[in-house]
């Protein structure tokens, strides 16, 4: 389902220290694939700490669309058990309606990976944003399984995809460094005979190969003169698991954020991912001179975690290596925010990936940071921002149906000369619905 089409502009001011613990919800990669495998299994699967957002919803009710059965057990909003009843690798049937996957890219492409080995049919559709995305990267390896797609403009959904009857295994070199293409050629490779097998040059976010592992598929990943060499074994009867997703390290990294830019604040911010493929925002934030204390090491729901305690203090400008950015990809919105408040510049490379998300990140965050008053230049596949140690603000920010650009301006907001409007937050539904709330109960003056 689509979030709603009224805007809703907000606005951030400039505020005390931030102070507190802030407990971020449950991560979305982790949610979409819980759910997805959990439908594939045969048998329950049981799911605590699920994301519940927009994004997410929408991947539930495709699960159901295609015959599993998804509910949620218990009350409280957050904290819900979700269950899933699985139909088996091969057991999807065809939907009845259009699967609206919303906003999420996630969502729509794993599970056309997932749907595209079984003989089936179905026709996906999303949001404006959504509908602006490419495809092809995902229904070009599809075909090359067997499946057969239209595609508007042979690029954009909406998209028809008519699964293979006899699918075969693939050999496939990712063209550009994603998780998505990387997740949707496994799932198609569940049901397809022998050994499929995806080549990535540089390693992109592990979770799919972390649970199909945990699901019981016979998966390995080799570090070869080629890259991560990732070798699945078609067929399996995916065995239902108990799946305790840990909290989101894109969502944490907006307190993160905010704590690091507004003086005087100190936050705690428990359970972010220290998994490789995840954390590389928190590698460049150490090289800016950040204040960051990890303890607690140890592991949740599969992947390494550690609770962080993060202050504010002086900021210096560095330069992002381009092996860097898949490890930090959704996180680039926010390190331009906190690039104009340090000192010198930050030179953001290799980050091409960040035109085609919800928006094209950077012209969107060019845009408003410019309007606000940093001097900011970008190429086709590079930004930098010349921070100042302080930003004017006093303009209102496109958000083009992006939550992080929404949350990367409201966190600007909190500690620029004049404030920050957002023209739409109502995207920040896709992926934290509650970043307003979190962020007021650290001190954020937000309306
Ligand atoms: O696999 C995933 O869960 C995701 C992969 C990334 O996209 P790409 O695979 O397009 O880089 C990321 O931007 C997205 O938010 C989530
Ligand atoms: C790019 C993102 O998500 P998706 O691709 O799932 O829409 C994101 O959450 O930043």
């Amino acid at each position: 389902m689509s979030h709603s089409t009224q805007p809703q502009p907000m606005t951030a001011r400039r505020s005390g220290p931030l102070k507190g613990n802030a407990l971020v919800p449950g991560d979305k990669s982790v949610s979409h694939r819980a759910l997805i495998l959990g439908a594939l299994a045969v048998g329950e699967t049981r799911i605590t700490g699920l994301l519940e957002s927009q994004d997410i919803i929408d991947t539930a009710r495709a699960m159901e669309a295609f015959g599993a059965t998804v509910e949620r057990v218990g009350e409280r909003v957050g904290e819900g058990e979700w269950r899933v009843q699985g139909v088996g690798v091969g057991g999807f049937s065809s939907p009845e309606a259009v699967i609206d996957c919303g906003n999420s890219g996630t969502g729509v492409r794993l599970i056309m990976g997932a749907m595209a080995t079984t003989p089936i049919t179905a026709t996906f559709t999303g949001d404006a944003s959504l509908s602006r995305r490419p495809m092809r990267r995902i229904t070009g390896p599809l075909e090359l399984f067997g499946a057969q797609v239209t595609a508007r403009e042979g690029e954009f959904l909406p998209v028809t995809i008519q699964g293979a009857a006899d699918p075969l295994p693939l050999r496939y070199h990712t063209p550009v460094a994603s998780a998505q293409i990387k997740s949707a050629v496994l799932l198609a490779g569940l049901n397809a005979p022998g050994e499929t097998v995806v080549i990535e040059a540089e390693p992109t976010r592990d979770h799919t190969e972390r649970m199909l592992a945990g699901f019981g598929a016979t998966i390995r990943t080799e570090i070869t003169h080629e890259g991560h060499v990732i070798t699945l074994t078609g067929r399996p009867e995916l065995r239902p698991c108990t799946v305790a997703v840990p909290r989101d390290p894109s969502s944490a990294a907006f307190p993160v954020a905010a704590a690091l830019i507004v003086p005087g604040s100190e936050i705690r911010v428990e359970g972010v991912s220290r998994n490789p493929t995840r954390d590389g925002l928190y590698h460049v934030l150490a090289e800016m001179g950040a204040d960051l204390t990890w303890e607690n090491d140890r592991t949740e729901g599969g992947e390494p975690v550690a609770d962080l305690t993060v202050r504010h203090g002086p900021l210096h400008g560095v330069t992002v290596a381009p092996e860097r950015a898949a490890s930090m990809i959704d996180e680039f919105p926010i390190l331009s925010v906190i690039a104009a408040f340090a000192e010198g510049s930050t030179v953001m490379n290799g980050v091409a990936e960040l035109r085609v998300k919800e928006s094209d990140r950077i012209d969107a965050m060019a845009v408003g940071l410019r309007a606000n008053g940093a001097r900011v230049e970008d190429t086709p596949d590079s930004m930098t921002v010349h921070g100042t140690g302080g930003l004017q603000g006093g303009a209102t920010v496109a958000t083009h149906l992006d939550h992080r650009i929404a949350m990367s301006f409201l966190a600007a907001g909190l500690v620029s000369e004049r404030p920050i409007t957002v023209d739409d937050a109502s995207p920040i539904m896709t992926s934290f619905p509650d970043f307003v709330a979190l962020m007021r109960a650290l001190g954020a003056d937000l309306g």
